[in-house]
């Protein structure tokens, strides 16, 4: 931990402080339009940096590494390849939404200060792979949990991340050199901004909106029915009318098993087309949450 930074004792943070991470987490957005032409202090980065090497990684595994992009030339081929990959993505769409797919901005790449790609070296821990024998792919969460650390970091330090994954990996591989063991994981852009927006982009867009979380939540087994009284604080913390644990238990919870049976159920079900029903227009009334603003009073 940075020497500036004591370690509180004690079972968590003051009220301030606890706002202050819960406001990183709400206002954190991913950024591709609102990057200013404005260069990152090396200070600052090396803060962001400091922050994702101290996430949790199996095994104390570390398997990260940043590789640091601000050359302009070597940015447009990146964003060249992005170009590619977005044409070769867009037949993959459904065909009523390829028109708004293309007018979506989709990544920041020549526009912000720098561009960082972070990568797993899935060969670090080789011959001690603590945690990893039966999960192979945990290195590849580990450094997921890093890029996490770094987007909340810079929000807090008001740096925009945009988070970049159109684009082929092994096109990607070549262009920054990296070897065939390493895979990059996140590609980001990352700078100073004129703003965070209030919602996600493909939200205002309408590409999108945030699932209800009680309808995402089950008890005991995968769309096991219960936790009421959760559901029901969930609903009163994100802003929605608090109804009775039961009646919000009722509102929310059939709709998981009622469309897809357990045995095919996943978390991408959720997201199917079909999931137009009144609790996501509540959520949606009721916009990215409420709560966050009462934490910020
Ligand atoms: C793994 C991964 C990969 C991508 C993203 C995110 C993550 C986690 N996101 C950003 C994504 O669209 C965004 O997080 C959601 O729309 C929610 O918005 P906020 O992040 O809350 O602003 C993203 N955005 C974008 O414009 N182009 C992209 O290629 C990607 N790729």
């Amino acid at each position: 931990m940075p020497q500036h930074m004591t370690a509180s004792v004690g079972d968590g943070f003051d009220q301030s402080a606890r706002d202050a991470v819960y406001r990183a987490m709400f206002t954190r957005r991913d950024v591709r339009s609102h990057f200013l032409p404005t260069a990152l202090d090396d200070e600052v980065l090396a803060r962001l940096l400091l922050a994702a090497h101290h996430a949790p990684s199996v095994g104390f595994m570390q398997p990260w590494n940043f590789i640091v992009i601000r050359d302009a030339e070597r940015r447009e081929k990146v964003r060249d390849l992005f170009l590619a990959a977005r044409e070769q993505e867009l037949p993959a769409i459904a065909e009523e939404r390829q028109a708004l797919y293309r007018k979506l901005k989709l990544e920041g790449i020549c526009e912000s200060a720098l561009n960082i790609c972070i990568t797993c070296d899935r060969q670090r821990s080789k011959g001690s792979p603590l945690g990893r024998w039966h999960n192979p792919e945990m290195d590849l969460y580990s450094t997921v949990c890093a890029v996490q650390n770094f987007w909340l970091a810079a929000r807090a330090e008001g740096v925009g991340v945009g988070w970049v994954s159109i684009i082929e990996a092994q096109a990607l591989k070549s262009l920054l050199s990296i070897p065939e063991h390493v895979t990059p994981v996140a590609y980001l852009c990352v700078g100073h901004v004129s703003e965070f927006a209030p919602k996600p982009d493909l939200e205002a867009h309408g590409w999108g909106r945030r699932l209800p979380l009680p309808e995402l939540i089950m008890s005991e087994t995968f769309c096991g029915q219960g936790e009421a009284l959760l559901k029901s604080t969930v609903t009163r913390l994100n802003g929605v009318d608090a109804a009775p644990a039961t009646t919000a238990d009722q509102r929310v919870a059939p709709a998981v098993p009622q469309r897809e049976p357990p045995k095919e159920a996943s978390a991408l079900s959720f997201s199917s087309p079909n999931f137009e029903d009144a609790s996501a227009s509540r959520a949606s009334q009721a916009g990215s949450g409420t709560w966050p603003s009462m934490v910020l009073k």
